[in-house]
């Protein structure tokens, strides 16, 4: 049996167009959570006669959720970026720069995740608070150990936590406390693919419905090969990563990080003198495709974007992070302008902030600091270039954009037929405080961008199941 659900869609259809649909009906089918058909402009009272015209009659077997006025059902959110051994440092920081808050801070927590069970009590937590506070799909970085990576992975999928998962590889410049050498990397980042295995993709298992997708969907939760960064992983551990990488067919996805901070890109350039730009290194060792999430990339230079661009690569913008870490404010539009494909990113516990909702926010702030700077400091004509972030694109880098970057724009992002019902129902916690009778359903999204919380984020569905929310 298909559940509908009827009332105000907002959903992204690309960095321009924000898609507002009131009364919408949705169908989606219950054996792969896939939108079977969507219809606009459906009275509540037409809800019955145009599901019969369809194909689905409502009987006691068929469950129609009903928005109430005020609330508004918008894709579920993408967090492109964050390290889910760092969130129990999340709020500390902020008096440090990248490489002195790794060695303080970083490295020390992420030790104690060599204890299993102390890794599974916070992931346990980290999966379920994400999930109430909106993110649908999160690219997890763990630690450098395979066992408990391997159990945020299984939490993940315990959930229902769309995820990529990886192990962090990093036998270079760690603390002795905190490291692995070249042989027990490349060991257990294989054996900790393999766990892999076990997720199957649903359409794999059933007969699916509805879709017209020929490939099947890939499972819930996925692995991501981890390179922490290039200072911290050897030439070898990176080769190693590029040929496993494009081993399978599509290959692997990989995340790593990417010129964050002034001192981090002069420390690259010193390990890597035969290569000219940072983001060379990568390109020299095959880490940058279509796969490949780069975080931050606050200093790139022209040439970076371009091959990055040209590669088909990622960048998931971390800007409470890059605020709160000191690492400067990153040109998302010079980004953009450059046809790259830009999702936004928590970098907990760089970024203090669980949820996408203050990255979306603080990407609005910086954006606006970087467009008047360009304006103050230069007068040449690529200065008009240089607008703060629209809404539209701000909330497109939090669904359909980051969905993109994970390789899953056909599949997740927005309520097109066809693609999996990822969602929230965004039900304002205090109406009559900050919500009233006449704010349109506009005004309600906009200002639940911009002040709501988890509170406020009353159901949470991934491929149809329900699996968090306040409600
Ligand atoms: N923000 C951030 N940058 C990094 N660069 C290398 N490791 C890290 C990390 O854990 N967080
Ligand atoms: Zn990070």
């Amino acid at each position: 049996m298909p559940t509908l659900y009827h009332g105000t869609l907002i959903h992204s259809l690309s960095l321009t167009q924000l898609e507002v649909l009131p009364n919408a009906l949705l169908c989606v089918s219950d054996t792969d959570g896939i939108i079977e058909w969507l219809e606009r402009g459906v009275e509540g009272s037409e809800i019955q006669e145009v599901a019969a015209r369809k194909g689905v009659i409502l009987d006691g077997g068929v469950e129609v959720v009903v928005l109430g006025k005020g609330e508004v059902l918008c894709p579920g959110m993408i967090d492109t970026h964050t390290h889910a051994p760092q969130y129990p440092n999340n709020g500390l920081g902020q008096q440090y720069q990248l490489l002195e808050w790794l060695d303080k801070l970083t490295f020390p927590r992420e030790a104690m995740f060599a204890d299993v069970e102390y890794a599974r009590r916070i992931y346990d937590q980290v999966v379920k608070r994400n999930l109430n506070a909106g993110t649908t799909t999160a690219c997890y970085y763990g630690s450098l150990h395979d066992e408990s990576t391997r159990v945020l992975a299984d939490i993940c999928d315990d959930k229902g936590q769309r995820a990529f998962v990886g192990k962090c590889c990093m036998d270079r410049n760690c603390p002795p406390t905190y490291t692995e050498t070249t042989e027990s990397c490349i060991s257990s980042t294989k054996s900790w693919l393999s766990h892999f295995d076990k997720f199957t993709s649903p359409s794999s298992s059933d007969s699916g419905s509805g879709s017209d997708q020929s490939v099947p969907s890939p499972p819930l939760v996925q692995p991501i090969l981890t390179p922490r960064f290039a200072i911290s992983t050897t030439p070898e551990v990176l080769a190693f990563i590029g040929k496993l990488a494009h081993s399978r067919s599509p290959s692997i996805a990989i995340q790593t990080h990417l010129s964050e901070n002034p001192a981090e890109v002069e420390f690259t350039k010193q390990l890597f003198p035969d290569c000219e730009t940072y983001a060379g290194v990568y390109d020299k060792y095959d880490l940058l495709g279509p796969g490949t999430i780069l975080a931050h990339c606050v200093h790139l230079d022209d040439k970076e974007r371009e091959v990055i661009s040209k590669r088909g690569a990622g960048i998931s913008h971390c800007p409470t992070s890059n605020t709160h870490l000191n690492s400067g404010a990153a040109d998302v539009g010079k980004m953009l302008r450059a046809g790259i494909k830009v999702g936004l990113g928590t970098d907990c516990g760089g970024g203090y902030a669980l949820g996408i909702l203050p990255s979306l926010r603080q990407a609005a702030g910086v954006s606006r600091f970087v467009s008047w700077s360009s304006a103050g400091s230069t007068a040449s004509p690529s200065s008009c270039d240089a607008q703060p972030l629209s809404l539209p694109q701000l909330f497109h880098m939090a669904t359909l954009g980051g969905a993109s970057l994970c390789r899953l724009e056909s599949r997740i992002g927005n309520f097109l037929p066809g693609k999996e019902f990822d969602a929230l129902r965004i039900k304002p916690a205090s109406p009559g405080m900050w919500t009233d009778d006449r704010d349109s359903p506009e005004e309600v999204f906009e200002k639940w961008l911009f002040t709501g919380d988890d509170r406020d984020v009353a159901d949470v569905w991934v491929r149809g199941r329900r699996v968090g929310g306040a409600a």
